[in-house]
């Protein structure tokens, strides 16, 4: 199936390739880099243990509630489902304010626990409880629509066309469906990779781009690319990483199989059409290995994207 979103740095136009080359078993699946989870979407659920992770609290939020709150979700997208740039601009304020965090709410049931006798505690911790589940169910519509009127998905600028967000309401429907046994996490990739890392993992990491790294709202700095690489180095299991090509990348990854690839460049398809770009996955293991079953692996997967495929 297709994403909930669409996301700068989207892979729904390599993750055909990415498929051909995971490797042929693997017990738990960890998308790193999750962004819109393109790759995670277009493929069957499949193993025992699935993780999604991004470092964007927002994105992480997004799809917690798609998983857990689809019909909070949708109330609240139903809201008012207007589209111009006055709701665009509104929506951007309201994610730029200060989060209503655990720590806040932990500090509120302190407070509550000190000061009221148990039965009133319990009555004031269910309210707090149901305000703090709200409000990420608030701040995932917020961010949701922050998409898609965005230009480019981006999350910056207004898109200026008009869109009405309804159309979307059966891609949270089969989103919640296809993420109900996934694991959603919200962690720095270090911590992430060293969590899940055993020998039955497969990590497929899709890190911002080399010298494109300011197109997102966390920050990526130069050296977390080596960071990214050390990281890998010391791993157990299965990992492929998707970059764009280029001399910094493969002299960091020189001691791991480098295939190019390339693939239509969304952005710059508008303006130039037939605009390829070239990639590269690196891996540290033979990717060669399902494609030596093609005909069956690949029937596979596009059973899954004719099932699912719904945008
Ligand atoms: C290229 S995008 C991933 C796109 C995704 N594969 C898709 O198909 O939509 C890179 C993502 O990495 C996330 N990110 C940036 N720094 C991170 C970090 N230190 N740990 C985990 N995720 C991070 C960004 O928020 C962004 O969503």
């Amino acid at each position: 199936m297709n994403s909930i979103i669409s996301w700068v740095g989207g892979k729904k136009a390599l993750r055909s390739l990415i498929y051909q080359r995971m490797p042929k078993e693997f017990g738990r699946y960890v998308e790193v880099f999750g962004g819109g989870g393109w790759v995670l979407f277009g493929k069957p659920p499949g193993a025992d243990m699935e993780v999604y992770n991004d470092f964007n609290a927002d994105l992480a939020n997004l799809f917690r509630c798609v998983k857990e709150r689809p019909f909070a979700l949708l109330k609240e997208l139903n809201f008012l489902p207007l589209n111009g740039r006055d709701e665009f601009n509104v929506l951007k304020k309201y994610l730029e304010k200060e989060e209503f965090t655990s720590e806040y709410l932990r500090e509120e049931l302190e407070l509550a626990q000190q000061n009221l006798s148990g039965p009133q505690f319990e009555e004031i911790k269910a309210i707090l409880m149901e305000n703090a589940v709200m409000n990420d169910v608030k701040r995932a519509a917020a961010f949701f629509k922050l998409i898609r009127y965005s230009y480019g998905s981006g999350c910056t600028s207004y898109g200026c066309q008009p869109f009405d967000i309804r159309k979307t309401f059966h891609l949270i429907w089969s989103g919640s469906r296809r993420l109900k046994d996934t694991v959603i996490e919200n962690k720095d990739f270090e911590a992430l990779i060293r969590q899940y890392d055993r020998d039955n993992a497969f990590f497929y990491c899709d890190p911002p781009y080399f010298e494109t790294e300011g197109h997102y709202a966390v920050e990526f700095r130069r050296e977390d690319h080596a960071r990214l690489r050390d990281t890998l180095a010391g791993c157990q299991g299965k990992w492929l990483v998707s970059y764009n090509d280029c001399e910094y990348i493969r002299e960091l990854y020189k001691d791991y199989q480098i295939e190019a690839v390339s693939r239509i460049n969304n952005l710059a398809q508008r303006y130039d059409n037939g605009c390829e770009f070239p990639e590269v996955l690196i891996s540290n293991y033979d990717t060669s290995e399902r494609m030596r079953d093609i005909p069956t692996q690949i029937g596979l997967f596009d059973l899954m994207d004719d099932l699912y495929d719904t945008e």
